[in-house]
């Protein structure tokens, strides 16, 4: 017996539709991602954590959920909006449905729901508050629940609690953990790296204590000015090793060398997102999910320099230091979901992170 379930939207609309996983109540921002595939990596990104999201693609959940793919250690979404989920997937690798999935994590779902309309419902006001629910609380007491604030310290939440190494013999990068995707970490020591995963509070101090040859600012979920301990500690560190910002550690990167950052009215969320590239006119497609972005005009007055932009609304997706060796980009280049014409942004780093320790070493023999 399916069972029914509510979305309703701060401005009012409700959508009915049947509930899948959990049979919870739960509040969230709502936000809608366009990729066709990839829905267990989004269930799993942290950046998602405190977000009620719905997939634009009509039909999720046919390849089921495979321990292979998940992109964190459990699901983070706040509740999964979807036009038809698949009971029955086909594929060889999947070990449990996307309703048992969240049924385990206490997640609820809610199918049959008009997403295309809930998606320009988004489009046009901006993204909304939302809360998923299977009582039949009137309409009233449910927007009434919706004024409170959502949560607000969710990297705190998301990041470890503590230092911990994922070793290799290669150059040591420290990983400050807001929330990271696994696949940042798969791309690091793809490439040998003796990763050092550290807490989203962890102070320069700390990280100098541990000898990096450089440090990688980790993706993330909600307002990056809601995190000022990693900007005060980036402003601390900057220049000393090489340094490369993904996504919430892009917009921390910006912060720390005196940009602004303001929220997007819908945010980007999907698998084909064309950026620019300044420097060579080339155009990549990337995989992306984020509601705030660096506003153009503060990045004026500081070191830093747009390199990248997106073709959809223009907005910055790529920064270079003037000075040092650190820049970052919006958009994520580990994919997991999406293309990997960006893979190449690790090399780069690598290569700025081995120019260090050439230095260094160098800089050792001379003393
Ligand atoms: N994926 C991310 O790191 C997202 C960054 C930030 N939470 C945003 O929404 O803009």
């Amino acid at each position: 017996m399916t069972k029914q379930a509510r979305l309703i939207l701060e401005d009012g609309t409700v959508f009915i539709g049947t509930s899948f996983g959990a049979e919870e109540e739960s509040r969230g921002e709502v936000v809608f991602n366009t990729g066709i595939t990839g829905y267990q990596e989004v269930l799993s990104d942290p950046s998602y954590c405190g977000q009620i999201v719905t997939m634009t693609y009509p039909m999720i959940g046919n390849y089921g959920v495979s321990r292979d793919d998940f992109e964190s250690i459990r699901p983070f979404v706040h509740g999964f909006v979807v036009r038809e989920h698949c009971e029955v997937p086909s594929n060889w690798r999947s070990e449990q449905t996307i309703a048992s999935l969240l049924k385990e994590y206490n997640i609820p779902g809610i199918a049959e729901v008009d997403t295309r309309k809930l998606t320009r419902i988004i489009r046009q006001h901006g993204t909304l508050k939302g809360i998923i629910t299977t009582s039949d609380e009137p309409v009233e007491a449910l927007l009434e629940k919706l004024k409170a604030p959502l949560m607000e310290d969710q990297v705190a939440r998301v990041s470890t609690k503590n230092l911990f190494p994922v070793p290799g013999r290669g150059p040591r990068i420290v990983l400050v953990d807001f929330g990271a995707k696994y696949g940042i970490l798969r791309e690091l020591t793809n490439r040998g790296c003796d990763v050092i995963v550290a807490p989203y509070n962890v102070t320069a101090d700390e990280i100098r204590r541990i000898r990096p040859d450089g440090i990688l600012l980790s993706n993330g979920p909600g307002d990056p000015k809601s995190v000022p301990e990693a900007i005060h500690m980036i402003q601390e560190i900057l220049g000393e090793y090489p340094l490369f910002g993904i996504c919430l550690g892009h917009q921390l990167f910006a912060l720390a060398c005196g940009a602004d950052t303001e929220k997007l009215k819908f945010g980007h969320r999907g698998g084909n997102h064309p950026v620019k590239e300044l420097s060579t006119g080339r155009t990549h497609i990337t995989s992306q999910n984020h509601g705030y972005t660096v506003t153009a005009d503060s990045v004026m007055n500081t070191d830093l320099e747009i390199s990248h932009i997106a073709l959809n609304d223009g907005t910055v997706e790529g920064l270079t230091h003037k000075k040092y060796a650190a820049f970052s980009v919006q958009y994520h280049p580990e994919a997991a979901p999406g293309p990997y014409d960006s893979n190449y942004l690790f090399d780069h780093f690598l290569e700025q992170v081995t120019t260090f320790v050439k230095g260094e070493k160098a800089h050792a023999a001379t003393r």
